[in-house]
């Protein structure tokens, strides 16, 4: 068997295995690669919400990221939960070295349960410093307006100008995702990728499902995934997309604690196999 490609996600635990490093590793494992990892913080978490934190030292999720950097030559790099405007610097510092390839930015700042995962002054560095070197930026709506200092978008066109103002912090591409758009056929969950080529967006059938913990995590890290594989971004987004899709339809009938449960990342490992033609583009700019 081919020897893997290695991605290292910079993130924090969630002890209930929903999002963060636990979403990200299992999602590089269903999809071929080897998952090395930096943690940044210990969440104390489950399916209702994060109930404590408490973060490892910069020096300590340095020390991690060098040794991986140093000894696996990971060939794409996701960073997530930070916590910190001192963190933030840190890993900037390293991704302006050039030393985190292909690197995916989910600006982590609350969780769907509410509960703040970002201390002030983390927007402010992430846009200032972390952001100008990577190669996508994965925001929700929230965190796309965050960024901004603006409103989340209310409409496709909202969510697809905040994705090209983002790109004016300097990143190589931006994904706002979690868009939603009512049609009479029923809701549909709206994804907007610009980047130097122009602008795609993703439409589908939204998943009724209670079980969603995780999404935005699970998205970023296969998009990651992707990238260390050799996609393309647009194709990167398209198939993390689609692995995201296929996880939530699974989980959506699983009993896995008495909150919003986690999206299903034991069984993804299928979703390869599995041709999804609600998983399209539904406009697109440029060819990129
Ligand atoms: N109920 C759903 N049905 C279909 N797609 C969904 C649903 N919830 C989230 N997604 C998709 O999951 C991915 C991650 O998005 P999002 O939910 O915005 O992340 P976050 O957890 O950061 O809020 C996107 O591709 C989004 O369209
Ligand atoms: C440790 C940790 N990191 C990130 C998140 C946010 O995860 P996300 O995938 O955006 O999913 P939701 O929390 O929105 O369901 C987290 N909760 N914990």
């Amino acid at each position: 068997m081919n020897t893997p490609p290695v991605a290292l996600t910079i993130a924090g635990s969630d002890s209930g295995g929903g999002a963060g490093i636990q979403a990200d590793l299992t999602t590089f494992a269903a999809l071929g690669v080897h998952g090395a990892s930096a943690v940044t913080a210990i969440t104390v978490q489950d399916t209702t919400g994060v109930h404590d934190i408490h973060p490892v030292p910069v020096g300590v999720v340095l020390a991690q990221i060098e040794c991986v950097l140093r000894d696996l030559a990971p060939a794409a790099v996701k960073v997530g939960m930070l916590g910190r405007p001192e963190l933030s610097e840190a890993v900037a510092r390293v991704a302006a070295a050039g030393r985190l390839p292909r690197l995916v930015v989910d600006p982590v700042l609350v969780s769907t349960s509410g509960h703040s995962l970002a201390a002030d002054g983390v927007v402010a560095t992430l846009r200032e410093q972390l952001l100008p070197h990577a190669h996508l930026v994965t925001p929700n709506t929230d965190e796309a307006a965050a960024l901004l200092g603006t409103v989340p978008a209310r409409s496709v066109d909202e969510q697809a100008d905040h994705a090209g103002a983002l790109l004016a912090f300097g990143s190589r591409a931006v994904v706002v995702t979690g868009g939603t758009v009512r049609t009479p056929d029923g809701t549909e969950r709206v994804d907007v990728l610009a980047g130097p080529a122009g602008t795609v967006v993703f439409r589908s059938p939204e998943i009724a499902t209670d079980n969603d913990h995780g999404t935005g995590c699970t998205f970023a890290s296969a998009a990651a995934a992707f990238l260390a594989r050799g996609h393309t971004t647009h194709d990167a987004v398209l198939s993390a997309r689609g692995l995201v899709r296929h996880a939530l339809r699974t989980s959506a009938p699983w009993r896995l604690g008495s909150g919003r449960g986690p999206v299903a990342h034991t069984r993804t490992t299928c979703f390869e196999a599995t041709p999804d033609p609600t998983n399209a583009p539904h406009s697109q700019g440029a060819p990129r």
